[in-house]
């Protein structure tokens, strides 16, 4: 379980969060809001890439200032940009990276990567260069690599931005089943609808926050 207490984040003299008190427990989390209204700081403190300035973020008890190693095995990240997490030349190699703590055979190693490129839809692409997928390619090869490493939870900051529209249907599609708990951080209000609840952030605060529905409804009127 993730818990925020007392979060507030500047990035110099420009506070972005502001008392951010949460406690996330749910299976399936969604975060919406304009631009700039602090999700993507909000999601980044979440496995400890970021540290806050004021206040603490908890995983399962562990604090990010002190246990950020062991935090962002359990909580694994998905960026917007593919590029920023994509660490191998090819793409069956990209995925057994995320393997390397698991002290598996060449060959068990192999079969882990072979299933889940499969199941991304990625088999053919094995060893090709990762740089020479697609966006969407990449962003399915990002998030291929971070599931394989069995997370507890998920946190994707805008995962589908690059995708076309079955791309997109797949990664929801996945996102929506897999075992990790999610916290998905959209600008695509349709994706967050089957979650059971949506923070709405506005200003670098949580202004909303609940079912999602109510949500959308609420994030609306801000903007309208
Ligand atoms: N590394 C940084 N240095 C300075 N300012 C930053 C940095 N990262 C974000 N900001 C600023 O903090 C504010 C909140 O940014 P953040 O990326 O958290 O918002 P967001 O809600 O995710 O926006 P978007 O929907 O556009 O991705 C923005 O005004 C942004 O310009």
């Amino acid at each position: 379980m993730i818990e925020i207490r007392g979060v507030s984040h500047a990035y110099g003299d420009r506070r972005v969060l502001r008392e951010i008190d949460v406690t996330l427990p749910e299976r399936r989390i969604g975060v919406i809001g304009a631009n700039g209204s602090g999700k993507s700081t909000f999601a980044r403190l979440l496995n400890g890439l970021i540290v806050p300035d004021e206040g603490e973020v908890r995983v399962d008890g562990l604090d990010t200032r002190s246990d950020a190693p062991t935090i962002r095995q359990r909580v694994g990240f998905v960026f917007t940009d593919p590029d920023a997490q994509i660490v191998m030349p090819t793409v069956a190699e990209d995925v057994a990276f995320g393997l390397r703590r698991q002290k598996l055979s060449r060959e068990e190693t192999d079969q882990v990567v072979a299933k889940q490129l499969a199941s991304f839809g990625l088999s053919e692409h094995a060893d090709h260069p990762a740089h020479l997928l697609s966006g969407g390619q990449k962003q399915l090869l990002a998030l291929c690599s971070v599931l394989v490493t069995d997370p507890k939870i998920l946190v994707c900051d805008e995962p589908t931005t690059l995708l076309d529209l079955p791309n997109t249907r797949r990664v929801l599609d996945l996102l929506s089943t897999v075992s990790q708990r999610v916290v998905l951080v959209t600008h695509d209000l349709d994706a967050v609808l089957a979650y059971e609840r949506v923070l709405v952030f506005h200003e670098g605060t949580i202004v909303f926050d609940g079912p999602p529905a109510d949500a959308v409804d609420h994030y609306v009127s801000l903007v309208t």
